[in-house]
């Protein structure tokens, strides 16, 4: 190898003129010249004179003088409410119920519990889960009868991963504490012997348990798990009865969470969704009590009688409570809603992944127009709009609030998470797989009687989907996933030279920061191309 290549002949350098300037850039104004490369958001939209969508332009680079854990993302989800991190996860039967609720919330952001349960009371239980979270305290551990089995155990094991559970006499949260099981417990057992062996037989009993009381504070607890060297604390109420479950994991993890979207009495924040029919007063009611911070009215077309007319209710009588207000898509939609007292605006009409509202309805607007339009008059009127549906992956998210959207909504996106309601199933090819269905589509309208009562009147019988339902790929926890959602945005705040919200929408509407539309070859260009074949790890 070595003696081939000194047999090489030895190359002469090249004769290196000066770069050549031609005359015609000699006289060029440069810095009239720097204005014009790139477009303001309002050139681009007026130019374009056309819908556009996130996917149909780039942001421009700036100047980057600052490091990512600088950027604030800090941000209005309504007139009233501020968050820490402008994510909302949506009011959809198989995106947020309480657990991804807390997720959201724990996170800076917030979830919106949807409307689609047998009763209101069930929503409103949801909201009460979200308001009684403890960080550190599990509200509700799965539990396990003393006649039940070893068998019955590991089925909750594996379902669940939990290695102490908790022995009642009801097997639920809420009934008589009669001990705790542990792999521990169990480990020693043969497994032909599961079916027969009892919990009652192998449990730790009550009056061998380390139990707290409900008063009992964090850092006691953790105290008290680290002395006895325990995993578990059972917590009771002055009847003996199991309230919650501390875990000595958890109580380590707990300190985790500086950004948490938390009320004036340091509670977390929740959302709840509610529609426009008579019956949402009752509802309404029921939400408020359970302690409710903000009100979504659900809806594809906001702009109705029906949503003024409860919109002006909900201020006059629950005037406490933030409300906001949507689906609008235009300038004139936006001002009707404002005008009847909307604390903020929900902006999109088909955008969202399992939408066909603009094929069978033929109406709507791509999602980059409408929010831009929106926002920019929703701004004029100092109220914060959320850019719903259509976000795809993180860049959308800097794109939605880069055209004046204050916060963005997900349903997709969170929708195969392990927080998301619903079990995982395996799909074709060995997938992990979780559903996730428009609020709109026959399977969501069917699933229930207040559904049932919002759709299928006696004078409005013929069912007209709006929305699909799907499978979405298992995306993992949630405490993984919105980590990475954030520090993406700060990535992307980073690039684009701008380190928190307010400055990055001062300088969108002064032209500061500009925009380029990309042809659809851009778009290819911008994606991955032309590799034989490609991983995606994305954290
Ligand atoms: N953002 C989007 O692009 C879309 C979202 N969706 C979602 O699907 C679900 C259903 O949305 P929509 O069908 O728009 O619900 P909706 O409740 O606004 O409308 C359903 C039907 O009931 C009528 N209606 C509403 N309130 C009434 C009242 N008080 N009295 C008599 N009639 C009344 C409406 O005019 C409409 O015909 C929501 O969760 C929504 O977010 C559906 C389509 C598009
Ligand atoms: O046309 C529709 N038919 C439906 O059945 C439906 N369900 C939800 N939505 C809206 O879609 C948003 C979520 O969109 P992504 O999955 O893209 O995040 C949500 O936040 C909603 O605005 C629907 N739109
Ligand atoms: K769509």
């Amino acid at each position: 190898m070595c003696t081939a290549l000194k047999e090489l002949p030895i190359m002469a350098q090249v004769d290196s003129p000066r770069l050549e300037i031609p005359d015609s850039l000699k006289t060029v104004d440069w810095d009239a010249e720097f204005e014009k490369d790139g477009v303001t958001a309002d050139e681009m939209f007026a130019k374009a004179n056309t819908s556009l969508t996130y996917n149909d332009f780039n942001i421009f680079p700036g100047f980057i003088d600052f490091p990512v854990s600088a950027v604030d993302l800090t941000t209005k989800l309504t007139k009233e409410i501020t968050l820490r991190a402008p994510l909302i996860s949506s009011p959809m039967d198989t995106v947020t119920e309480h657990e991804m609720a807390i997720t959201m919330a724990l996170h800076g952001g917030i979830g919106i519990i949807h409307a689609n349960f047998p009763t209101p009371a069930d929503q409103a239980a949801e909201v009460l889960k979200v308001k009684r979270y403890k960080q550190g305290f599990i509200n509700f551990p799965q539990c396990i009868k003393p006649d039940d089995t070893v068998l019955d155990l590991m089925a909750i094991k594996s379902l669940y991963g939990f290695t102490g559970t908790p022995v009642t006499d009801t097997g639920k949260v809420g009934g008589k504490l009669l001990g705790l099981v542990t792999s521990r417990d169990v480990d020693f057992i043969k497994e032909k012997l599961y079916k027969s062996t009892r919990i009652g037989e192998v449990m730790v009993p009550r009056e061998r348990l380390i139990t707290g009381s409900e008063t009992l504070e964090l850092s006691d607890a953790y105290n008290i798990l680290e002395g006895e060297k325990k995993g578990k604390l059972p917590i009771v109420n002055s009847n003996d009865e199991l309230v919650a479950l501390i875990a000595r994991t958890d109580l380590k993890k707990s300190r985790d969470f500086p950004n948490s979207s938390y009320d004036k009495k340091g509670q977390l924040m929740v959302g709840a969704a509610i529609n426009t029919r008579e019956s949402s007063h009752a509802t309404v009611t029921l939400l408020v009590e359970a302690g409710v911070d903000v009100l979504v009215v659900d809806s594809s077309n906001g702009a109705s009688q029906y949503q003024v007319d409860l919109l002006q209710w909900l201020k006059s009588t629950y005037p406490q409570v933030q409300v906001i207000a949507g689906n609008v898509v235009t300038m004139r939609q936006a001002k009707l809603l404002i005008d009847a007292g909307a604390d903020a605006l929900r902006i999109g009409m088909g955008s969202g992944s399992i939408c066909i509202t603009q094929e069978v309805m033929a109406v709507g607007r791509a999602q980059g127009s409408a929010v831009f339009q929106v926002a920019r008059y929703a701004r004029s009127r100092g109220v914060p709009v959320i850019a719903d549906g259509g976000i795809r992956d993180v860049g959308y998210i800097t794109k939605a609030l880069g055209l004046g959207a204050s916060t963005v909504m997900m349903g997709g996106l969170l929708a195969g998470t392990t927080e998301a309601p619903g079990e995982y199933f395996w799909g074709p090819n060995g997938l992990r797989l979780k559903k996730y269905r428009g609020m709109g589509s026959i399977d969501a309208m069917e699933a229930h009687s207040t559904s049932q009562d919002r759709y299928f009147t006696s004078d409005d019988a013929i069912k007209v989907a709006q929305g699909v339902t799907a499978t979405m790929r298992d995306r993992g926890t949630c405490h993984k996933f919105l980590p990475y959602l954030i520090r993406g945005m700060q990535h992307g705040f980073q690039d684009i030279g701008i380190k928190s919200l307010n400055e990055f929408h001062s300088k969108v509407y002064d032209g500061t920061v500009k925009f380029e539309l990309r042809s659809q070859n851009a778009q290819l260009e911008g994606g991955v191309h032309s590799l034989h074949s490609y991983e995606k790890p994305a954290y």
